[in-house]
């Protein structure tokens, strides 16, 4: 038998190979290819160039020849892409490729590019005085060892002397010392990086000269797909698809007996998580097992789709349903109650009905409609009984149990017209569903992944937890609090879904540069969320790796004056080959949308309004802030974010309903939060007027 010939792809080499000229990249995927089918290597000057490691070199065309190593029969690692001379000059110096002593993966360092790169960027010092330290110098060579960084990589941390040569390096590295460097150079303890980064990938003990074993190990991530490297090269946001992050491979590669759940802020790669774990999932699952992937939003629904489609072929797409999970609720309920619609708004004008119908007045149609939505509706009360001892979260008044009785009747009441009718709101139609996928006999699905899982209500998780058996690998569970817009702080365990012992939160940003995080994070305030559980998390410890620009912040006078701000924003960044679709602009509500739509038109910019599917990608995506949750673009522009924000329906609730005043602040603040990091390159803030109170702090930020 003729074994198949691969050249695999290490991550280490990959951020050097998306350096090379469009040119030299298009060549190197037809190398591959070559590599891959040609049995007699013709015309690739094939050659061995050293014993140790099994060296070899290839000619990509007359300027480039790729260096590659065997690792075991026809299965070659290339380590660099480099000049032809490069490719001979004392290329053992050059290049380091070692198995971790922890982890067990491989490291491929290019010793030499790394100096010359170090080297030739500007030092930050007179250049006659050697600086007084190094960047690493309070690390020794034995904390860097128990941190698994150890050999030619550590010369080159050695190296550096300040955080613009660390940002050089990282260039370098792959995403595991990226990740361990960028923590200390925060001044994170040694210990501590050990343990959030070193230890959970920790192996078995490790073989140091046999590369088949370290091959196979999940924390050596390598590729060979034709497709998957041309997609990887032709747009670095691909990469996702091919390279995880170690503690993200962790997660989507560990078996969990039971509910799992990863939290991290944004851009951490929960959604790049949920994505590859879907596809492992799918890919390991019996022929006849389905697998659901939900999340809230439809445009992230539409994205998660798209995105799961590059991970898996036709046949396992279908065996995965990737829909809202009101979708799935509205499914089931309607099987329940065939011919039953939901209608927004239409909870108030029945209570406006109920309240009109009943003799006395003592409950007003908001209070009922607001008590059936947060008391009722969101802990599933069905019974009069539960309702007597129900608590009340969040609501002012307090209720007896006579007053609870006359509600119970009204609500009684409500109930009998909107059966009469048909017709319900969307927290009664989750109720029906999950009551009804509580009876079900058969399971749906073998396995269910969900994202955005801080919007999720007790309904939702009641419905989410009966579609699947109680097994291994049941529910794997995605979220982050502080991007929290709907309803509130829901703790899994109350929902029957345990998941303490199986948490994992991923702390470093893969999208959002430092210096949005840090405005971001102002935003907040500096208080703390829930974990989804019943813990409490904060973003103190969460990081990024990228840096970039601050956010720009540009008053005007008047809304005309904001609109044509926002053009100009858009209209120049157009004009540096930035496409339309990498572009979104947000605003508050959809009127302003819609006003911004149609100014980008009279510009003549190709604009349209976000729905609930996915844009195209040569028109700017203008979208209210809500709906660009989970959603990430090139440069985001935020608009209306002067004194209308938030409404002054919320203002006026700080004498009314304290509590209620404290929980839209929140929603507020996470509102602005999920809108500033989006961005994965730099964000314009633009209003009209005073500027919104909850964006005070970012700006002093970031003009310090
Ligand atoms: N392993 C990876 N390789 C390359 N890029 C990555 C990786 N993980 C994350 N990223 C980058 O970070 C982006 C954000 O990842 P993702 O959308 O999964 O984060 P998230 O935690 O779901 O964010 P949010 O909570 O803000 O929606 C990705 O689109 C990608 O650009």
């Amino acid at each position: 038998m003729v074994r198949k010939r691969q050249l695999l792809l290490h991550e280490g080499v990959y951020k050097e190979l998306l350096q090379l000229d469009a040119a030299v990249k298009a060549k190197f995927v037809a190398f591959q290819a070559k590599f891959h089918s040609d049995q007699n290597l013709n015309g690739l000057n094939f050659e061995r160039l050293r014993s140790v490691h099994e060296l070899y070199s290839a000619r990509i065309d007359r300027q480039f020849r790729a260096i590659m190593m065997r690792v075991e029969n026809e299965t070659f690692m290339l380590l660099s892409v480099l000049p032809h001379d490069d490719a001979y000059d004392r290329i053992d110096d050059r290049l380091s490729v070692r198995i971790r002593d922890k982890s067990g993966g491989m490291e491929i360092h290019d010793i030499q590019a790394t100096a010359e790169a170090l080297l030739r960027h500007e030092p930050s010092y007179p250049v006659k005085r050697r600086p007084e330290r190094r960047l690493f110098d309070w690390v020794t060579d034995r904390e860097f060892s128990d941190l698994d960084l150890t050999g030619p990589i550590l010369g080159s941390i050695r190296l550096v002397e300040s955080e613009s040569d660390l940002a050089i390096l990282l260039t370098h590295t792959d995403p595991y010392t990226s990740e361990v460097l960028t923590e200390l150079a925060r001044g994170t303890s040694v210990n501590a990086v050990m343990e959030r980064f070193t230890e959970p990938v920790a192996a078995e003990p490790v073989d140091r000269t046999d590369f088949a074993a370290a091959l196979r190990r999940s924390t050596t991530k390598v590729v060979s797909s034709d497709d998957a490297v041309a997609a990887m090269l032709e747009s670095e946001p691909n990469a996702w698809r091919l390279f995880l992050h170690p503690m993200q491979r962790n997660i989507v590669d560990r078996n969990f007996d039971g509910p799992a759940r990863v939290t991290g802020g944004p851009g951490s790669g929960k959604t790049v998580v949920t994505l590859h774990r879907t596809a492992r999932l799918v890919t390991e699952a019996a022929e006849r097992q389905r697998v659901l992937l939900t999340t809230f939003g439809a445009a992230l629904a539409a994205e998660l789709r798209d995105k799961l489609a590059q991970l898996l072929d036709e046949e396992s797409m279908q065996r995965v349903d990737v829909v809202t999970v009101d979708k799935l609720a509205l499914d089931l309920a309607t099987q329940a109650r065939p011919g039953y619609m939901v209608k927004r708004n239409s909870d108030k004008r029945l209570w406006l009905q109920v309240v009109g119908d009943a003799s006395e007045s003592e409950f007003d149609a908001d209070f009922l409609a607001s008590e059936w939505r947060d008391v009722i509706c969101s802990q599933m009360i069905t019974t009069r009984s539960e309702y007597f001892t129900a608590r009340r979260y969040g609501r002012v008044n307090k209720l007896g149990r006579a007053q609870r009785a006359r509600i119970w009747k009204l609500v009684e009441r409500f109930q009998s017209l909107t059966d009469q009718r048909g017709l319900w709101g969307w927290d009664q139609m989750r109720v029906h569903a999950a009551l009804f996928a509580e009876q079900l006999s058969e399971k749906l699905y073998a396995h269910v992944v969900v994202d955005e899982a801080q919007d999720m209500t007790m309904s939702h998780w009641r419905m989410l937890r009966a579609v699947v058996p109680e097994q291994s690998n049941d529910l794997f569970i995605a979220g982050d609090a502080f991007q929290r817009l709907y309803g509130r702080a829901l703790p899994l365990s109350n929902a029957g879904i345990k998941v303490r012992g199986r948490s994992t939160r991923l702390t470093m940003s893969y999208r959002v540069t430092e210096q949005h995080l840090r405005a971001a994070k102002s935003i907040l305030g500096g208080v703390g969320t829930d974990d989804l559980d019943d813990g409490m998390e904060t973003l103190t410890e969460f990081r990024s790796v990228l840096s970039g620009p601050e956010p720009q912040f540009i008053p005007t006078a008047d809304r005309d004056a904001e609109l044509a701000a926002t053009v100009e924003q858009v209209r120049e960044w157009l004009t540096t080959d930035i496409p339309a679709g990498a572009i979104a602009v947000s605003a508050y509500t959809n009127e302003q949308v819609k006003q911004t739509v149609s100014a980008l038109h009279k510009a003549g910019i190709p604009a349209e309004a976000m729905g609930d599917g996915l844009l195209p990608g040569d028109v700017v995506h203008v979208s209210t802030m809500h709906k660009l949750k989970g959603l990430e673009y090139l440069r985001v522009v935020i608009t209306s974010v002067g004194q209308g924000f938030p409404h002054k329906k919320v203002r006026q609730l700080e004498v009314t309903d304290p509590q209620a005043y404290q929980q839209a602040i929140t929603t507020a603040r996470n509102l602005l939060f999920v809108a500033a990091t989006r961005a994965r390159d730099t964000s314009t803030i633009i209003w009209h007027g005073a500027l919104s109170e909850l964006l005070q702090d970012a700006v002093k930020g970031s003009a310090e």
